[in-house]
């Protein structure tokens, strides 16, 4: 039995016995013929990171086929800033292999992701999506290996306080109900995303829990498997979609904001990355991080502070950035160490059967756990535009295996202490800050932006228009302006809730 399709919770993969990655048009034709499906959405995400729709009724089978071969056309002006209006068209393909059943529309509807082409029939030069496709086989041409990646969803939902069964302010990790209170809502979110395809690790209660306004603010996380980076990015952006559709349905107000209020946690979003070969997981090598491993992560830290003009786009993105929220603010990596920039974290390494240990009943397992070990950046947050980010991270580890003295610097970067604990004053001070607003960052890439263009990766245009986003916030002195105060905090808040 192919182990992709046993129990298989995407209705696709269930109902045509293959692998996504593997779906022809062929396919799809056949599954609206058997499943009666009415209608057929395109949909692809703009400048603001959401996706966009666009609605076909199925005419009939030439009317279907011609969607799906030819696509449709655009207007790219009012999706991306960088499209001029006097030459705006583009046009949408779908990418069969990201098909799904819309959970949420009364007809019967499948919907695909699509890729953006211009006039020419190529593919669109500064489009998130190919800007991703490029950095991950810029990696594969320089390293001879492929890149993973798999993001960590955090959300508040946000309800009326019924002062029942409160939770404990900021202890809200791994909570269960009735003192968790939207543990439903978030394994329901968890099952309409694995049937569109969403590889799903897990999904808990997270840290985040307090009253403000006589609200409840609960965080939740979903968690992804690692896959290869552009799926990854796919499945995020239908995960972000999903959640916030199930969540108006119910009347819940959620957000992807990176910071509520000074004080309690944020919301990040998390990418951990491996990089494997011939299905191997390379991060490790005899039971340690190993040099490949230790190589990309020099390319993270010497890129860091680029990396933040992808991940943290925002004025609040800078409010989350600060010591003792388990939030990143220096470059630095560590084990296990969640103070860090880059976390190395628990991968299953020592030799121990632990399941034999839990259950004398069971014989050796064997069980070869080297394909779980990753390495997390920890700086993105729900603000990111997910494809330039894993983009921006593909190239940071390609360029580990390019400069010079990786290893070198791997090991001037690592830290095995907390750094916010006093007594660790002295470590911290010889550690570069992360920036601490959009300008800041909008500098440091304006800086490194070569490398980012190298090998035709991120487009010039991509990355100018990245810079002058960052700085029509003007924020280079608002985090010290106005993190003590409140109110003020709330009114940016409500400015970028509905942020990426
Ligand atoms: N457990 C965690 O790692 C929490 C992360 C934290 N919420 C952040 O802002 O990044």
């Amino acid at each position: 039995m192919n182990q992709e399709l046993s129990m298989s919770p995407n209705l696709l993969v269930a109902a045509l016995q293959k692998p996504a990655s593997e779906f022809t048009k062929a396919d799809i034709v056949s599954y609206i013929k058997e499943n009666d499906i009415r209608m057929v959405n395109f949909m692809y995400p703009a400048a603001d990171g959401r996706l966009k729709t666009l609605n076909f009724v199925i005419n009939n089978e030439a009317y279907l086929d011609a969607i799906l071969t030819c696509g449709e056309r655009v207007d790219g002006s009012s999706l991306f800033p960088f499209i001029e209006a006097g030459s705006s068209d583009l046009y949408v393909v779908p990418r069969f292999r990201t098909a799904f059943i819309d959970p949420f529309s009364e007809l019967p509807t499948l919907s695909m992701l699509c890729s953006y082409f211009n006039k020419d029939g190529e593919p669109l030069e500064s489009s998130p999506e190919y800007t991703l496709r490029k950095a991950c086989q810029a990696f594969t041409e320089v390293t001879g290996m492929e890149f993973q990646a798999m993001g960590e969803l955090e959300y508040y939902v946000i309800s009326e306080n019924d002062g029942l069964f409160p939770a404990t302010d900021q202890r809200g990790y791994h909570e269960s109900a009735p003192y968790a209170k939207f543990n439903d809502f978030r394994t329901e979110c968890m099952s309409y995303i694995a049937q569109a395809g969403g590889q799903i690790k897990y999904g808990h209660s997270e840290v985040g829990n307090f009253t403000l306004d006589d609200k409840i603010y609960e965080q939740n996380e979903i968690e992804f498997l690692p896959v290869r980076a552009e799926e990854a990015a796919d499945q995020l952006v239908i995960a972000k979609w999903v959640i916030r559709n199930l969540a108006s349905q119910y009347g819940y107000n959620i957000t992807f904001a990176p910071k509520i209020t000074a004080g309690k946690a944020g919301s990040g979003l998390h990418i951990h990355m491996r990089i494997m070969k011939d299905g191997q997981n390379q991060m490790l090598k005899d039971g340690v991080l190993s040099e490949t491993a230790r190589k990309a992560i020099a390319g993270m830290m010497k890129l860091a502070s680029s990396i933040t003009a992808f991940g943290n786009t925002n004025p609040t993105s800078y409010f989350r950035l600060v010591p003792h929220q388990e939030a990143p603010t220096n470059i630095c990596w560590g084990d296990r160490n969640r103070s860090v920039l880059v976390r190395v974290p628990l991968g299953w390494s020592a030799k121990t059967d632990m399941c034999m240990l839990a259950n004398p009943l069971e014989t050796p397992s064997h069980y070869d756990t080297t394909q779980k070990q990753t390495v997390e950046m920890r700086s993105p947050d729900g603000s990111a535009d997910l494809y330039q980010l894993i983009a921006g991270l593909a190239v940071a580890c390609r360029y580990g295996f390019e400069i010079d003295d990786a290893l070198g610097i791997a090991e001037k970067t690592y830290v095995n202490v907390n750094i916010h604990k006093k007594e660790n004053e002295d470590k911290l001070k010889q550690l570069e800050q992360l920036p601490d607003s959009c300008a800041a960052s909008a500098d440091c890439l304006e800086r490194q932006r070569a490398v980012f263009e190298q090998y035709h990766v991120f487009s010039p245009a991509m990355v100018d228009g990245v810079i002058s986003k960052l700085r029509s916030y003007e924020d280079r002195t608002l985090r010290a302006e106005i993190q003590d105060s409140p109110e003020e905090m709330l009114k940016l808040v409500e400015k970028y809730f509905h942020c990426g």
